[in-house]
């Protein structure tokens, strides 16, 4: 069976007026079908465009990507991507938002319509189908965010910082919840992230990208124990203090 992502040499150069930047060099990585992986490196080096071009917003200098086999060209709904703002539209009710993607897609039948219903209650979230974002917490807001995503069912799911904007105990309930979902339903994932600890309770596997230019430095496999575990709990085992050591002294930390 093919990968769910297949990153083959991947190369990005942004030409300006005044410069030419090299973002991204020789990227190559696979992620398998249901395998929850995140990149985490410095501010630069290349992580916004690598989900970018994953997502077939742009077009890679160099390089190809597929995801089940088929090679990325355009925008699909085959990748669902959530942000770290939510954009829900503030004149549409939560179930008009949820329902958003397949809308655009014309795909929101009844029995799609049925599925977000099932979807929002999942997520807590029936009880305030009729309300509107601007009624719900920044925490409630992000769950809509994922229903609206995985409504569309897709493949796979690019997380941009999602939960960088949540206060710390809504960002730690939200890791339970999206893990909990994602393994659910044997979805594929990747993250991008600032927090190392984040990263280290959510993946399967963590890349460490290197900046100018933006290449892999490092894969990191989560040891079963802490991949069998949800985020919250996961951050109490003695092994997840000694991975989270080891990574940070590969950005230079010093050594708790
Ligand atoms: N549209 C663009 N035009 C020109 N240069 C760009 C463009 N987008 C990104 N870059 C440059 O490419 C490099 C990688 O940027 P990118 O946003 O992908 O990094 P990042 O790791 O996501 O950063 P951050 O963690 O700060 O979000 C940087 O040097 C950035 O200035």
């Amino acid at each position: 069976m093919d990968s769910a992502v297949t990153v083959q040499d991947v190369t990005q150069v942004y030409v300006t007026e005044e410069r030419a930047t090299l973002a991204v060099q020789q990227i190559n990585l696979t992620i398998e079908r249901g395998e929850f992986v995140s990149l985490i490196g410095p501010s630069g080096c290349g992580k916004t465009t690598l989900l970018s071009i994953i997502a077939g917003l742009i077009k890679p200098t160099v390089g190809t990507v597929t995801i089940a086999g088929k090679k990325v060209t355009e925008p699909s709904t085959r990748v669902g991507y959530m942000l770290q703002q939510d954009y829900l539209f503030p004149w549409r009710t939560i179930e008009d938002n949820a329902c958003m993607g397949l809308e655009i897609t014309g795909a929101l039948t009844k029995e799609a319509k049925q599925k977000v219903l099932h979807l929002l209650e999942e997520m807590g979230l029936l009880g305030f189908k009729d309300y509107y974002p601007t009624q719900l917490s920044g925490g409630m807001r992000q769950r809509v965010a994922l229903v609206r995503t995985l409504a569309t069912e897709p493949e796979l799911l690019l997380l941009d910082e999602p939960f960088s904007a949540l206060d710390y105990q809504t960002k730690l309930q939200l890791e339970d919840l999206v893990v909990e979902t994602l393994h659910a339903k044997k979805k594929t994932a990747l993250l991008v992230t600032h927090d190392i600890t984040e990263a280290i309770a959510m993946s399967d596997r963590i890349i460490v990208l290197d900046p100018n230019p933006g290449r892999i430095r490092q894969t990191f496999e989560i040891p079963e124990e802490i991949r069998t575990t949800v985020p919250f709990a996961a951050r109490e085992l003695p092994g997840f203090h000694a991975l989270f050591r080891l990574i940070w002294q590969e950005f230079g930390g010093q050594e708790a």
